[in-house]
């Protein structure tokens, strides 16, 4: 899985939000509009694990979904919340935000599967979110080290290079390989295009913030 989406994953953390990012570069201005579209996503995202938690019969799996569930609604979203309060960006601004285009076309596609598909499909389309978040935090703070107490994004950095969500991601890894062990190569292709598509999401959700882009064509871009 992770092979197949081995291009996206490299030219994700190439591209200029995160590097810009890592320098400590990037103008509040993207990285405002990243997390305000991001604050409606990690509300979705726990969403969707309470369609996994009541989808689940094992126990282990329910509690996990419980467990993200929270973590995203308190902890996540304590970041998001003070990087724009210190921006000045009120509550309510925070919950009227238009959504873009590609913020909705990542959601609808993992509440489809939450609403639609097994839970098995489910813990796939979650992976590239924890997976791709504590891989890049990990190697943000490994490359920027010596200058990353002077960044205005360390906290960012910080939350996701913590080992929570790579624990996260090898306990979903698990889970993924023990039930997918007798699946026909057919629904193994499947799962891979749920994850792949997951990892292209991750990356255009970036690249849309960078460009600050609403709509498809920037022109489309003017308030509704
Ligand atoms: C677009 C987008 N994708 C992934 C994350 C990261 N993330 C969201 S919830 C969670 C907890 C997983 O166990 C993690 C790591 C994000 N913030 N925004």
């Amino acid at each position: 899985m992770r092979k197949a989406a081995d291009l996206v994953w490299e030219e994700g953390y190439q591209q200029p939000f995160i590097r810009e990012l890592g320098e400590g570069t990037l103008q509040r201005e993207r990285f405002a509009f990243y997390l305000l579209q991001d604050f409606r996503y990690v509300n979705d995202y726990a969403r969707v694990h309470a369609l996994g938690l009541a989808k689940a019969t094992d126990p282990e799996i329910m509690a996990f979904m419980l467990k993200v569930q929270n973590g995203a609604l308190q902890v996540e979203t304590e970041v998001h919340r003070s990087y724009l309060a210190s921006y000045g960006i009120t509550e309510e601004q925070m919950n009227n935000v238009r959504q873009s285009a590609f913020a909705r076309a990542y959601t609808s596609n993992i509440l489809s599967i939450a609403y639609g598909k097994d839970i098995l499909d489910i813990l796939v389309a979650v992976l590239p979110c924890a997976w791709v978040y504590a891989d890049y935090g990990y190697r943000l703070a490994a490359e920027f080290a010596d200058t990353l107490d002077d960044n205005p994004y360390k906290s960012w950095v910080d939350m996701y290079k913590t080992d929570e969500f790579w624990q996260d991601s090898v306990w979903l890894l698990e889970h993924i390989e023990k039930l997918v062990a007798d699946a026909s190569e057919e629904r193994k292709r499947e799962l891979i295009d749920i994850f792949v598509t997951g990892v292209e999401n991750e990356y255009m959700f970036w690249a849309s913030a960078y460009d600050m882009q609403y709509t498809w064509k920037p022109e489309w871009n003017q308030e509704r």
